[in-house]
């Protein structure tokens, strides 16, 4: 259940669902640009997109053979061949222009337009030539491999509303709709920080008890996926005066990501800064793993601390994080789970999973330090509190 700190008076133990409503509420409203389409990969658009052309632009083949007349063609079976006369070619860019008649065909190529009189294809696979000027079918030409003006969209429809996010292919239907450029939210920029003593840069040297930040690679890459601006900020010590310099340094960013920090030890000092001296909209999400992040501000700037834990790290920036940057919901699965998934009594456990043959298992080693099992699992799976998971039950899953 939620609950209010005694001091502080902000919420504690909220759900997964009121903690990215709480982070999106805290983010500003990054305004609109115009882009070239290769400029707006992961961004979601401002401005629908209606369709300029139609696609298909004209009725056309969908194989390479012959265009003909359907009926003339319907006895054309292995033993008994159809003859048809080959009065022109139709190829995508140059068409045939006159009329076809009965008795008579076109060879023609994918995507060219079909000659008027013609409402079939014959496939080259299907045809043997018979002198320079005759074919003949082994079967009848079909209606079904010719693709129609329109059929795909046509002009003036309205193909992709705003909010759509645009992956590759929504990117290259733009293109095919006829635009060169698209109105889109402008990229939030998170800075991103790590803290931590024991927390040292990949390839420096290793002390015993020391980690490299792997979070900081991670969330770099989770943050330009969901279609963000990434500053870097130099990783900080513990120790008040070198948080709140990298506070200071972050001060333009829309968001600061931190990592660490946040939990019950005499170290977690981004925790402190912001119970103490900056405001806390929620400290602690009822979810495992992750439960300790903490949303607040400082003098103006919204700060998400996630959990130090690389893998909790990496599941509340799943869950939380990247729906409230994008705006876009979880995608989930319903799959069958090929073993039993433990249950917490007051909190959604998202488990490591591994999908497998259209079934969900579980990863098994499921702490939080053991970055490993994010690459080798391919899921999270949704326990909600209190709510048993046997094998053989449906389960939420989300991809990895
Ligand atoms: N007494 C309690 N202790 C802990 C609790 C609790 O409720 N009571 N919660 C545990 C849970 S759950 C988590 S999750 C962690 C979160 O702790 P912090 O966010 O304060 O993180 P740190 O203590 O700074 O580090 C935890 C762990 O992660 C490693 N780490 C930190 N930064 C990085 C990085 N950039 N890259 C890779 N690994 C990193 C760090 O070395 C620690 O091993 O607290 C539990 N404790
Ligand atoms: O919730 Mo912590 O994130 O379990 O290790």
């Amino acid at each position: 259940m939620t609950t209010t700190h005694p001091e502080g008076g902000f919420p504690m133990f909220v759900s997964v669902p009121q903690a990215r409503d709480l982070l999106r509420a805290l983010l500003p409203d990054p305004g609109t640009e115009t882009l070239p389409l290769a400029a707006a990969y992961g961004r979601t658009l401002a401005k629908a997109l209606d369709a300029r052309v139609s696609h298909p632009s004209a009725t056309e083949s969908a194989l390479d053979g012959i265009a003909c007349r359907e009926a003339d063609t319907l006895a054309a079976f292995s033993e008994a061949l159809v003859r048809l006369r080959v009065v022109g070619e139709s190829r995508a860019g140059l068409p045939y222009s006159g009329e076809v008649q009965s008795g008579e065909c076109v060879r023609i190529y994918t995507g060219a337009p079909l000659p008027p009189g013609t409402d079939a294809i014959c496939p080259v696979e299907q045809l043997d030539d018979d002198g320079p000027d005759h074919v003949c079918l082994r079967r009848p030409a079909r209606p079904e491999d010719v693709r129609h003006e329109g059929s795909d969209f046509s002009a003036g429809e309205a193909v992709m509303p705003a909010g759509l996010r645009l992956t590759a292919p929504r990117l290259a239907l733009a293109a095919a709709l006829g635009h060169a450029e698209v109105t889109v939210h402008r990229a939030l920029r998170v800075a991103l920080l790590s803290t931590g003593d024991e927390v040292v840069a990949p390839g420096e040297p290793l002390a015993r008890g020391q980690v490299y930040d792997s979070n900081r690679v991670g969330l770099h890459a989770m943050l330009r996926e969901c279609g963000c601006e990434v500053i870097p900020l130099d990783h900080a010590a513990d120790t008040p005066a070198a948080l709140q310099q990298a506070l200071t340094e972050a001060g333009g960013a829309d968001l600061l990501l931190t990592s660490g920090g946040v939990s019950m030890g005499r170290y977690d000092l981004l925790r402190d800064l912001l119970i103490g001296e900056g405001q806390v909209a929620f400290w602690k999400v009822r979810m495992r793993p992750g439960g300790p992040a903490i949303l607040g501000g400082w003098h103006g700037l919204p700060i998400f601390g996630l959990p130090g834990n690389p893998v909790s790290s990496l599941v509340v920036f799943h869950v939380i994080v990247r729906p409230a940057l994008t705006g876009q919901p979880l995608q989930m699965l319903r799959l069958r789970a090929a073993t039993a998934f433990r249950t917490l009594p007051d909190k959604t456990a998202f488990w490591r999973g591994v999908i497998d043959s259209g079934e969900v298992r579980d990863y098994g080693a499921q702490g939080s330090g053991m970055l490993r099992s994010l690459s080798e699992a391919n899921a999270l799976v949704v326990v909600p509190e209190g709510h048993p998971v046997n094998a053989g039950d449906d389960v939420d899953v989300i991809l990895l």
